[in-house]
């Protein structure tokens, strides 16, 4: 599947990428009431400029990305210093309160992730086969602390066995996700021309008792 990935991302195939940021994050954030200064976790980040908006509302951001190429184009929409430096086996690129973690996310360990208070998650499920979508839920639990906030985007299409995009139902969310999670169903939105709709979800991480 990384291969995969990386010829898309070299061929310019990415019509997931958005050119504005997703209204969802602009209207649901502000409702987790996740405190300002909050580190959050983007998980399979690609170039999103919602990491741009949660920078610009207070949140230094931890995204993770496998493929370099993504993170290079990211970096180079803004003018603005970037460091680099390697940690536990990533390449890291800080631009301001952005960091880009280049590498594999289930290679993210808890020793790496402590400072993360919340997390936010468009289009990492749908990128994802059955088997990875169930051990991406559990590994963002052992990544962030109880009581973790974090928002949600994902997708269904009528050809529901193919992918990347993966069309995951709600069912499946809840799932995955309600073992670590409790979670509220936010929105659909109404299916495009090509049968694709999306679902927004608020998360939070039970803790022990929950
Ligand atoms: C569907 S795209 C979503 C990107 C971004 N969240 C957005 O909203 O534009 C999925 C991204 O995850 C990356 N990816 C796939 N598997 C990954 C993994 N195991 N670890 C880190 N990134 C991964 C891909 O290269 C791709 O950029």
């Amino acid at each position: 599947m990384s291969l995969e990935w990386m010829t898309r991302w070299r061929e310019g195939r990415i019509g997931f990428h958005l050119n504005d940021v997703h209204p969802a994050l602009e209207r649901y954030w502000p409702q987790l009431e996740v405190p300002p200064e909050t580190k959050v976790l983007v998980p399979l980040c690609g170039k999103s400029l919602d990491m741009r908006w949660l920078a610009q509302h207070g949140y230094p951001v931890l995204g993770i990305e496998l493929v370099p190429e993504a993170i290079e184009q990211f970096l180079a929409q803004r003018q603005g210093e970037v460091s680099r430096y390697r940690q536990a086996g990533f390449d890291i690129s800080r631009q301001s309160s952005i960091e880009l973690w280049c590498g594999d996310f289930f290679h993210l360990h808890i020793q790496q992730a402590a400072e993360i208070g919340a997390f936010y998650d468009r289009a990492s499920l749908i990128a994802l086969p059955p088997a990875g979508r169930q051990r991406y839920a559990f590994h963002l639990a052992q990544l962030v602390p109880p009581g973790a906030k974090g928002l949600l985007i994902s997708l269904t299409h009528e050809k529901s066995s193919a992918g990347p995009p993966f069309s995951v139902p709600a069912q499946e969310i809840q799932e995955v996700f309600s073992p670590n999670f409790r979670l509220t169903h936010l929105e659909d939105s109404a299916s495009d021309a090509m049968g694709r709709a999306e679902s927004v979800w608020a998360l939070e991480r039970r803790g022990p008792r929950d």
